[in-house]
Formats: structure tokens, C-alpha cells, sequence
């Protein structure tokens, strides 16, 4: 924006941040460590149609966090399409904990399919099969068990561990993202009987349709928020030809509504999606009524996004100044590239 009289924004390109009232940063403890974070920051932005989250996580540049803000503007100034469900079946999510309370955490959800994180560290092999046991005997033989190695193996660790993990869970549903590169995943697709879906391949990619022309998967893992809203979410869903499972970026329930939004608006939604996540996070800035808690392995698509809760945000609000400025930096300066952008 013009600092001055004389100063005057470019013509054709806008201040996005310029429709935003107000924002919140917040912090909350994770329960377990999950993806190696032990607490989830983010900020919460007040537009004319509402609450917007943006929360990139730290490993995720500047450049690679437009996405997110263009989400989290998208959440703060427009609507959503329209639902064609009015509740969301969800897998729970297994952290890579211990078999008891891997059982606990499939018991407790209620649901009917569960995703298991795998190869969490080197030579994770034998603890991934027992996690993956303990998590059939608690589903029983009915539920559908998928499990997600984020990137970490090479393609013929791939093809190897994915045959055993199989054998462990009596069959997988799916193996999310078990290579890097979309290549590999093609490799590691035409050796296995497993379904393949692609996450990273599509969340961080600068084509996510890439992973589809190249037969790579079965399945789309779509994130709103990495993706830049609901909007070019659905879009690529629709564009990609796969089926599609909405699974949370970890966020607080708003924005976690934009991924339920997502969910109850595809035409087709053939599996479980992974929004079960609030459970992962110790706190919430939304009211426990609104909150996008699942019931018996479903979440409701609500009438209205959830607003966060004024006590509960004091509550989460950083304690240092650091936190806040750090954030504030960031929103500026990923705003500012994504003005550049317009
Ligand atoms: O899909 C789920 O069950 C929960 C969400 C989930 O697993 C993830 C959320 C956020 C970051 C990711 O590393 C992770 C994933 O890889 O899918
Ligand atoms: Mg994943």
C-alpha cells in the first residue's frame, strides 16, 4: 500500500493483505510428535466473510507458502461451493507410536479405516509391522488400513517394505507417498499390487497434475491449504482423473473446515479422508460445539465455517513476542509475494 502522497501501488497489482481486519497468531501443543513437530503455529486472519488460517508449516519457504495465504484469503473473502454430503467418512491417524497406543487410538476413533505413519526413522521396519498389527487386531478384518511412508524410501526399500506391510495389515488399502519423486512412485507402482496415492507429489509439487499424466497413482491425497483454497483444490481433483481423500494439513477447525468444505463438495468421494486430525492437536481455538471433532469415524459438514472462540484464542496466543513478530514477518512478506503475483 502508498506510504505517502506521492507513492502509489502499481497499477495491476494489488496489496492481497489489504482485505484483512484483523490477526491472531496462535500456538498449540501437539499431543505426540507427529512429522517431527511437537507444537503447531499458525495465524488466524479476520476478512469480510470470516476467518482465514494460514499455517504453512517451517519447512515451507516463502514462496512455497503463497499457496497457503491465497487459502487462507480465499477462506476470509469468498463462499464455499456447494455441498453435495452432509457428513464426511474419516480414517483416524496413527502416528508412529508404540503398538498399545496405536491400538488405543484406532479404538477410541470409532473408525472403520485407519492410516498409519511408516518409516518414520532408518531400519523402522519391524516397529511398522507391529504398528501395523496391532492396528488390524483393533479395526478388525472388516476396516481398511493404509499407511503413509512421506517420501522416505528408495524404490526398491519401497517395493520391499510395501510387501511386507501388506502381509502385516492383511492387506493395505493403499500406500501414501512411499517415494520422492514422481518417477519413482511410477516405478514402485508397476512392481506392487498395492494402490499407490500421491500426496507430496501433488501439495508440493509446481505441477500437481504431473503425478497423474505420468500414471504414478491410484489414488490424489488433496490438501486445500497447501493447495491454495477449495477453489483450485477442486479443480485439480477434477483435472487429475483420480480418485481423490481430503486429508487436514494439521490445522485448527478453521481451517480445517475449508478441507471438509473441500470434501462435501466432490462428486465422488470412494474413500475415508484424513480430517480426523484435532485429536492430534492438544487445544483448539474454536468452541468444543463447533469444533470439527469426528463422531463414530464421520464429520458433520457444518452450516456455517466455525469462529474461533475470543478466551480460547488468549488461551493459545503466544507467550513471547518473538512468536508473533516471526509470524507477522512472514504474513508480510508471503503477502508480498503473492501481490507480486496478481
Ligand atoms: O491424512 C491424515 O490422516 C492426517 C493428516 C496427515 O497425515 C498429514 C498432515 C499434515 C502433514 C503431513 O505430513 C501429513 C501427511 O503426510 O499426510
Ligand atoms: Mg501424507
Amino acid at each position: 500500500m502508498s506510504s505517502g502522497s506521492t507513492e502509489f501501488p502499481v497499477p495491476g497489482k494489488t496489496d492481497p493483505l489489504a482485505v484483512v481486519e484483523s490477526v491472531r497468531v496462535y500456538v498449540i501443543p501437539m499431543r505426540t510428535r507427529f512429522r517431527g513437530i511437537i507444537v503447531r503455529e499458525g495465524m488466524l486472519l479476520r476478512g469480510p466473510s470470516g476467518w482465514g488460517e494460514f499455517c504453512p508449516f517451517d519447512d515451507y519457504g516463502d514462496a512455497a507458502s503463497v499457496p497457503w495465504l491465497a487459502a487462507a484469503l480465499e477462506q476470509c473473502t469468498g463462499a464455499w461451493p456447494t455441498p453435495v454430503r452432509t457428513r464426511i467418512p474419516i480414517n483416524c491417524t496413527v502416528p508412529a507410536v508404540d503398538p498399545n497406543t496405536a491400538h488405543d487410538i484406532v479404538k477410541r476413533s470409532g473408525c472403520r479405516t485407519a492410516k498409519v505413519k511408516v518409516a518414520d526413522h532408518p531400519g523402522s521396519l519391524a516397529e511398522d509391522q507391529i504398528r501395523v498389527e496391532a492396528v488390524r487386531d483393533a479395526l478388525g478384518q472388516e476396516g481398511a488400513i493404509r499407511v503413509d511412508a512421506n517420501a522416505a524410501w528408495d524404490v526398491d526399500t519401497a517395493v520391499r517394505h510395501i510387501r511386507v506391510l501388506d502381509r502385516s495389515a492383511g492387506g493395505l488399502e493403499y500406500v501414501e507417498q512411499p517415494c520422492r519423486t514422481v518417477d519413482e512412485l511410477a516405478q514402485v507402482r508397476r512392481r506392487v499390487d498395492v494402490r499407490i496415492a500421491a500426496d507430496e507429489s501433488i501439495r508440493r509439487a509446481d505441477d500437481p497434475l504431473h503425478v497423474a499424466r505420468a500414471e504414478a497413482a491410484d489414488v490424489a491425497v488433496i490438501k486445500c491449504l497447501p493447495l491454495g483454497g477449495v477453489g483450485r483444490a477442486l479443480r485439480i481433483a477434477e483435472e487429475c482423473g483420480l480418485p481423490c481423500v481430503v486429508s487436514s494439513a494439521l490445522e485448527t477447525s478453521v481451517g480445517l473446515a475449508a478441507e471438509v468444505a473441500l470434501a462435501a463438495a466432490l462428486p465422488e468421494l470412494p474413500f475415508a479422508c484424513g480430517l480426523g486430525t484435532l485429536s492430534l492437536l492438544d487445544g483448539d481455538v474454536v468452541d468444543s460445539a463447533a469444533a470439527l471433532t469426528p463422531v463414530d469415524g464421520f464429520v458433520t459438514v457444518p452450516s456455517e465455517p466455525p469462529r474461533p472462540d475470543p478466551s480460547l484464542l488468549e488461551a493459545h496466543a503466544p507467550t513471547d513476542p518473538v512468536t508473533a513478530t516471526r509470524w507477522l514477518a512472514r504474513l508480510s512478506r508471503v503477502g508480498s509475494l503473492l501481490g507480486a503475483r496478481s
